[in-house]
């Protein structure tokens, strides 16, 4: 079968492809033609500064003395070569395959995405979860149970529920703001109390609150076994809700559960005990 580098030697764009030109295969670039006479200014870099020690070692590299017992010569050899030159912007190949599958996965799953939808009627019921996951009920219920909770340990649990939950909303702004990748084309933007950044999509703050106050609910809360399940429940449920909604893409919920899951780590780590609460309190006052 001819290599794919050979069909297209001239072609730009920088998308790399599988060859299979020797039985095995390889990353190969159609970003830049082949210069069979010498190696490209990376691979000298990598070899050292001397572009003709960097030959010499080239010509050593078992590579090329397997190159150059093959069928098709010092090409063959080349192509082996290439193989190796390219394996720098392996990540980078590596990447964009990671975000077509996300793209096309997410698209798929997107089945309430709007009423039209093959399971837009199942729409209300995940506009229900994505409520039950958004900040301000969060909020709201968090900042209520403290104010009506009558014991100091109550209170604590609260107080530093109530200050990740305000970590979680500035955390999320800062890395969308960053990030700025914008919502799936799919999405209706008929959210609810919804800030500049929410229009971009990279994390969701959706899967960060629920996979962080889950593990703080499954911490600090004595909750018997088949509530603990309801908790874990609820949790995907937001995440999957987000992508059935086409809300957001498959990676902006995964690492949205990740970024939750450390801030609940964050939360632990700066947590605000009955004395400091007090210092606090008395400075303030
Ligand atoms: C105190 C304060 C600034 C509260 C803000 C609460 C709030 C409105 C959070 C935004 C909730 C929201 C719509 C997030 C977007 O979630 P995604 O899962 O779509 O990223």
């Amino acid at each position: 079968m001819p290599s794919p580098k050979a069909k297209n030697p001239g072609r730009g764009g920088g998308s790399p492809v599988f060859g299979s030109s020797n039985g095995r295969y390889e990353f190969m670039s159609l970003t830049k033609p082949l210069n069979r006479s010498s190696p490209p200014p990376h691979l000298l870099q990598r070899q050292g500064s001397d572009p003709n020690t960097a030959r010499l070692r080239a010509s050593e590299s078992p590579t090329r003395r397997r190159g150059s017992s093959s069928s098709t010569g010092s090409g063959q050899g080349m192509a082996e070569e290439d193989g190796i030159r390219i394996n720098p912007s392996f990540i980078r190949v590596a990447l964009s395959s990671l975000l077509a599958i996300d793209l096309w996965l997410s698209k798929r799953l997107g089945v309430c995405a709007c009423e039209d939808s093959s399971w837009g009627s199942v729409r209300p019921l995940m506009k229900l979860i994505e409520i039950s996951g958004h900040g301000i009920p969060w909020l709201a219920g968090t900042a209520y149970c403290l104010y009506k909770s009558d014991s100091a340990a109550g209170q604590e649990v609260m107080l530093n529920l109530f200050m990740g939950l305000l970590l979680d909303v500035v955390l999320v702004a800062i890395v969308k703001a960053v990030v700025r990748r914008r919502r799936p084309a799919h999405n209706r933007m008929d959210m609810f109390a919804t800030f500049s950044v929410d229009r971009y999509s990279f994390p969701s703050g959706h899967a960060t609150r629920a996979a962080m106050c889950g593990r703080f609910l499954l911490a600090h809360l004595v909750l018997a076994a088949p509530l603990r399940v309801l908790v874990l429940l609820w949790a995907v449920l937001v995440g999957l809700s987000r992508v059935m909604l086409g809300r957001h893409n498959v990676t902006d919920v995964m690492f949205g559960f990740w970024m939750g899951y450390c801030q609940y780590n964050l939360v632990e780590m700066a947590w605000l005990s009955p004395q400091t609460l007090q210092g606090l309190l008395g400075q303030l006052i």
